[in-house]
């Protein structure tokens, strides 16, 4: 039994197959990358992780318990959160309240008791400010915290994302093309943060990237798919190495 257990999921819209029978396990502290052709499925398999989509067939088991039937806010309470593909931030509020949004999953006094129980609210709030001023020195971005996050770079903006995710201290952290769009010097900044987010945090996270060279790099193991099906699962050097890895996808990625 891993951290996360997915088995045998299948998941179709309609008559597409996006996922045929797709099974992992991760390891805690791992950093385990999804990988393959577009539309191959990694998001779709990101959703039902984190209980966008329900799979049409198999479970998914978070910490040896199945989540496969439980919404999204309850999964991230339990301790997964993700970035999207497309940034996803209130662009009109700061760094700082987006960031507070992160923590919102963690607040015990709702509106109403705050109002009952003032000093508690504050105590919770103050706690969770401390939280999130952690998040910032970690994530490197004093110097923008109080700006609204649209008036940010795209670069910031993602970073801004993981810093969201990260606020609401998961075990498991769900990236999903972090580094798109980025130029070369955002990319590695990026990738200097997986690793201190799994090294010096020690979450476990799963990552999709398209970039191979970052892949290789960062990721304990790997799993590829192409056409919905798990065709590759193993470390980096396996993978490199795997034929119908490298006819499907890595081949292609060469030329
Ligand atoms: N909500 C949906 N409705 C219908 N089809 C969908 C939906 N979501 C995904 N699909 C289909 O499922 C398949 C897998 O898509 P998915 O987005 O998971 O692939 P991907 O590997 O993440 O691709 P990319 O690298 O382009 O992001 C595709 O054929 C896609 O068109």
């Amino acid at each position: 039994m891993g951290l996360l257990d997915v088995n045998q999921i299948s998941l179709h819209f309609g008559g597409v197959k996006a996922l045929s029978d797709v099974s992992f396990s991760i390891e805690e502290s791992e950093i385990f990358s999804l990988i393959g052709p577009n539309g191959a499925g990694k998001t779709s398999i990101l959703n039902c992780i984190s209980g966008v989509y329900k799979p049409s067939a198999g479970s998914v088991c978070f910490e040896g318990k199945e989540i496969t039937k439980l919404k999204p806010y309850q999964r991230t309470a339990l301790g997964i959160a993700r970035s999207f593909q497309n940034i996803e931030l209130f662009k009109h509020m700061t760094v700082l309240d987006n960031l507070m949004l992160g923590r919102h999953v963690l607040m015990k006094t709702g509106i109403l008791s705050g109002g009952l129980y003032w000093g508690k609210a504050q105590r919770e709030e103050v706690e969770h400010r401390k939280a999130v001023e952690e998040v910032i020195d970690f994530l490197e971005i004093e110097h923008i915290r109080n700006q609204p996050v649209g008036m940010l770079s795209y670069g910031l903006q993602k970073r801004v994302e993981l810093g969201r995710a990260l606020a609401s201290e998961p075990k498991l952290l769900l990236l999903d093309e972090p580094m798109a769009g980025m130029n070369n010097e955002e990319k590695e900044d990026m990738a200097r943060f997986i690793l201190d987010i799994n090294e010096e945090r020690g979450v476990t996270i799963v990552l999709i990237e398209h970039d191979m060279g970052v892949v290789m790099e960062l990721s304990h193991r790997i799993a590829v798919l192409d056409f919905g099906k798990r065709i590759g699962y193993g470390k980096p050097e396996e993978i490199q190495n795997d034929p119908r890895v490298i006819e499907a996808y890595l081949g292609q990625e060469a030329i």
